[in-house]
């Protein structure tokens, strides 16, 4: 396995705002959130929940975290995997709801993260559970999705506050940039900058993201690094999906990756079994899980090729994704640098070579009318003898053969 890895707390948690005025752009939304909280702080509020919706990385999830931050009140985060079930939302809230605060906490704010991940079928309740907790709540609850217009949000839709977040903007991007740049003491022009806001799409998550690996390392970033930024843009769907199979939050996010039109799946493959061991250790627990389930998935593909079983794809799908992303005891989500395969670093190096041998034995095979793969098995090791004992001779049959001088030595490897 390929380069030391490097560890670091991710700039983008290092640096969530503390407070709602950090959090930027999407200026209507957050005087809409900050009237709803107002509305509770009051002690009359308008609609008991609010339902943030908008792309990924626009800070839905920042703003509450500051709010929680900004009025002392404590935090109950909840992912929509938590809460499958009438009971299993309860077993989470059971005692937290209605009670008061401890902990020199004047208050609670409920956050429960990506509700559109919670499917109607097989979670049968779970959104039910969450009318019925809105219902009956003492505390803001907020809700985030990045699409609330799925028919199976209704209900909930009735009774939240809508707020809708939008991409942010590039100069609100370079100025967050910027930031994190001065007080990490890396340099960096603002054509980089540039190039990064413009890369990340509105994306505030992606842009830090690229900025801590571009400045990893180093304390200067130039324009000549940004060629680093353009690799990594042609591997941007790789990375983006690595990324999103091995740090899902619940194993259904994992899965969306198959539904992508973009995917490779061997090349997947690859990248997950080069990099599953960088983002799980240091527990040994989810290293094994993982490699279990992409061992499985490896072997269901070999058997969908070689007996044209093409429905085991979907079991092979599902166990380097989900499977993968179920692995137990997963640490908790570090920065890492991803790395490109081993394997397919060392087949392209050795790409040119390749070809030149099966070129050179298909040519001699041709010259005395047996296959090629008649002359792998039947003449290629009586030559491979020839060359040990006496490798002019061989040289010199080879020669005979028709094989060029450039590929004579190769032959007999
Ligand atoms: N508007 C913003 N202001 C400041 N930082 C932001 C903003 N939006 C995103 N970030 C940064 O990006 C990171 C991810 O943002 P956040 O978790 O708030 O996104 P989100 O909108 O909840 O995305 P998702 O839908 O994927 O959960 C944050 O930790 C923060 O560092």
């Amino acid at each position: 396995m390929s380069a030391v890895k490097v560890q670091l707390v991710p700039w983008t948690e290092k640096y969530r705002p503390a407070r709602i005025a950090d959090v930027v752009g999407n200026e209507e939304a957050k005087k809409k959130y900050v009237a709803w909280i107002n509305s509770w702080v009051k002690g009359k509020p308008s609609k008991k929940a609010a339902l943030l919706y908008g792309p990924p990385g626009s800070g839905k999830t920042s703003i509450v975290h500051a709010t929680a931050k900004e009025f002392s009140w404590e935090l109950i985060e909840l992912n929509a995997s938590d809460v499958r079930t009438r009971e299993a939302l309860q077993q989470r809230l059971l005692g937290a709801l209605n009670t008061r605060s401890v902990l020199g906490y004047s208050g609670k704010i409920i956050l429960l993260d990506e509700v559109d991940g919670i499917s109607t079928k097989e979670d049968a309740g779970g959104l039910q559970a969450i009318v019925e907790l809105i219902e009956k709540s003492n505390w803001p609850i907020v809700l985030t999705a990045n699409d609330p217009w799925d028919p199976k949000l209704r209900p909930l839709r009735d009774l939240c506050e809508l707020i809708e977040f939008k991409k942010i903007g590039k100069r609100d991007i370079m100025k967050v940039l910027e930031n994190i740049c001065s007080k990490e003491g890396v340099e960096c022009s603002r054509e980089v900058l540039s190039a990064i806001a413009d890369n990340a799409k509105g994306d505030l998550r992606a842009a830090i993201n690229d900025l801590q690996s571009l400045a990893m390392g180093k304390k200067t970033i130039s324009l000549a690094d940004l060629q680093i930024l353009g690799d990594r843009a042609e591997q941007e769907t790789i990375f983006d999906i690595v990324r999103s199979v091995l740090t899902a939050k619940y194993p259904e996010q994992a899965l969306a990756v198959t539904r992508l039109p973009s995917l490779d799946y061997e090349m997947l493959m690859q990248w997950l079994s080069e990099n599953i061991v960088y983002q799980y250790e240091p527990s040994l627990q989810a290293i094994a899980d993982a490699y279990d389930a992409l061992s499985w998935a490896d072997i269901m593909l070999t058997r969908m090729k070689r007996e044209q079983q093409w429905a085991l794809l979907s079991y092979a799908l599902e166990l380097m994704t989900a499977g993968v992303a179920s692995a137990r005891e997963r640490p908790p989500f570090k920065f890492v640098k991803y790395s490109f395969p081993e394997k397919l670093r060392i087949l392209a190096r050795s790409k040119e070579k390749r070809e030149k041998f099966v070129r050179a034995v298909r040519g001699a095979a041709a010259k005395i009318h047996v296959s090629t793969s008649k002359f792998r098995t039947d003449v290629l090791p009586y030559l491979r003898v020839i060359y040990e004992h006496d490798k002019k001779r061989a040289l010199e049959i080879l020669r005979n053969l028709g094989v060029p001088e450039d590929a004579l030595e190769l032959a007999t490897q």
